[in-house]
């Protein structure tokens, strides 16, 4: 593990049910940066994010937080460096948005700003049982965004997000990557490579690829991980990925 990662993951492994989720995985993020974390269905991201967290002990293996074992850190300690938002949430009681950011404020007034800059005090009064999948999601977020924690991984933050949304989403991740570190589990890989300074590709509990969108978006092993035959469409500056079924498969 590197001195100056801001979270190390060093020979993670896990299992359940006889299957292995998380295969020797072993990972440097630095202190800042946009990390885009992909790969298909089941491929273990969401179970790597939670051991990131903290919220999921692996078996062997560790996490570190500044060099710290994350283990040894009260949750307190944890909860002021590490934002996490998960892939599904549901607040124990049916609170409105601007309740749900002021569980993590002391102060009203700093709830109802950090809802004004995600653009959502049109929302702050509404319950969480009434608010639209979007909507949650873009709550979700600002709530564990509104203490500004050092490192923040976020599980598929833009999946039920349209198309203006998302961009702006992964837009403004990006630009929080310039400062912190953020780690973002997505399946919207033109995204990834557009955006995110790193690509981390996971396949069968193991990283896969790890490295600067230039260098893996041509590489035949990503059309091996996704099971497809990706078309690169070269966008200038950018290059899309356009997936096609596999020879045998349009065959069967
Ligand atoms: N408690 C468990 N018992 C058995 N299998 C589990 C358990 N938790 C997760 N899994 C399995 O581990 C694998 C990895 O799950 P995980 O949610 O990490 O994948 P993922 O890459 O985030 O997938 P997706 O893109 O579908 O969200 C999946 O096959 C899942 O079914």
């Amino acid at each position: 593990m590197s001195a100056t990662a801001m979270l190390g993951a060093a020979h993670l492994f896990l299992q359940r049910q006889g299957r292995v989720l998380l295969d020797d995985i072993s990972l440097d993020l630095p202190q800042r940066g946009a990390v885009a974390l992909v790969g298909p269905n089941g491929a273990g991201k969401s179970t790597l994010l939670q051991v990131l967290a903290g919220q999921l002990a692996p078996e062997r293996g560790g996490v570190a937080l500044q060099g710290r074992p994350l283990r040894a850190l009260d949750v307190r300690a944890r909860a002021r460096h590490i934002g996490y938002m998960p892939q599904r949430f549901e607040p124990h009681w049916d609170v409105t948005l601007h309740d749900l950011v002021q569980m993590r404020l002391p102060d009203p007034a700093q709830a109802a700003q950090v809802l004004v800059q995600a653009d959502l005090q049109p929302l702050a009064a509404r319950r969480w049982s009434t608010l639209s999948g979007g909507e949650r999601a873009r709550g979700m977020l600002a709530a564990v965004l509104a203490t500004d924690p050092p490192v923040l991984l976020a599980d598929e933050p833009g999946a039920a997000l349209d198309v203006q949304h998302r961009l702006a989403l992964v837009q403004a991740l990006a630009r929080r990557g310039r400062e912190r570190l953020v780690v973002v589990v997505m399946h919207d890989l033109d995204l990834a490579f557009e955006c995110f300074d790193r690509v981390v590709v996971m396949h069968a509990g193991r990283v896969a690829m790890d490295g600067v969108p230039a260098d893996l978006l041509h590489a035949p092993q990503l059309d091996e991980v996704f099971g497809v035959r990706f078309q690169r469409i070269a966008v200038a500056p950018h290059t899309l990925l356009r997936a096609r079924s596999r020879p045998q498969e349009e065959t069967t």
